[in-house]
């Protein structure tokens, strides 16, 4: 997927730290051995990722959409002593596949696979999150959204992905997909949220980075 005019996400890849000895296992099976590679964060959004979960020094994580694992590695890089990130999918082979992966890599204890649909599991959840990542199917945004504002600390993060999806928000409703019209639903709906402050960042396919207000 090109997403930026003559070669600046290569361009953005190249003066990118590079990928670990697992994301660069992680990116090669995934390319290999799934029919929709694209659907993975990658290296650049990866790291921006990596980079955020340091910053926040996160305790707790919620990921919505977890594929091959590549971003739930990334979320993972920051986190507290006895944190851990919780990630959700529907797909019981990629989890079988994941965890495999995660216990030879001895982040089993970091990072926690919840199989299932994420509208059962998310009010299962007991954990007050500082960073959740919404990256799941495009129609449930607004629930997702929803379900897990009151899990988010004050002052916690969340994060959405593909919120350009692949620039379809800027045609007419008429003839955008209905993943392309739920994403620009969401994006109306946080932006005249009071509880937050946010903003759409053109990194990748468009990232939204939200916080949760204080009081
Ligand atoms: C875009 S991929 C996630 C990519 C991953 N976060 C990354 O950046 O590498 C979306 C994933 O969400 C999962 N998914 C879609 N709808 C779901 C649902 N209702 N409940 C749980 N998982 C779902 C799909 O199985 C798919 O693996």
């Amino acid at each position: 997927m090109e997403l930026f005019v003559g070669g600046l996400e290569a361009y953005a890849a190249r003066y990118t730290s590079p990928e670990s000895a697992l994301l660069q296992e992680i990116a090669a099976y995934t390319q290999a051995h799934t029919s929709r590679p694209g659907m993975m964060s990658g290296h650049v959004q990866g790291m921006f990722l990596q980079m955020i979960s340091h910053m926040i020094q996160p305790q707790y994580v919620l990921e919505i959409g977890t594929f091959t694992g590549y971003s739930a590695v990334c979320l993972a890089a920051g986190l507290q002593p006895g944190g851990y990130v919780i990630t959700i999918d529907r797909d019981e082979k990629l989890h079988q596949q994941f965890k495999e992966r995660l216990d030879k890599a001895g982040l089993s204890d970091k990072i926690l696979l919840k199989t299932g649909n994420a509208l059962d599991i998310i009010p299962t959840l007991t954990e007050t999150f500082d960073l959740v990542f919404i990256d799941a199917d495009k129609e449930n945004y607004i629930r997702y959204y929803e379900l897990v504002m009151d899990r988010v600390r004050q002052g916690g993060f969340m994060l959405a992905d593909n919120v350009l999806f692949h620039g379809e928000v800027l045609l007419p409703e008429d003839q955008q997909s209905k993943a392309a019209q739920a994403i620009q639903r969401f994006n109306a709906h946080v932006a005249q949220d009071t509880r937050v402050e946010h903003v759409l960042l053109t990194v990748r396919d468009g990232l939204m980075l939200i916080r949760k207000k204080a009081g």
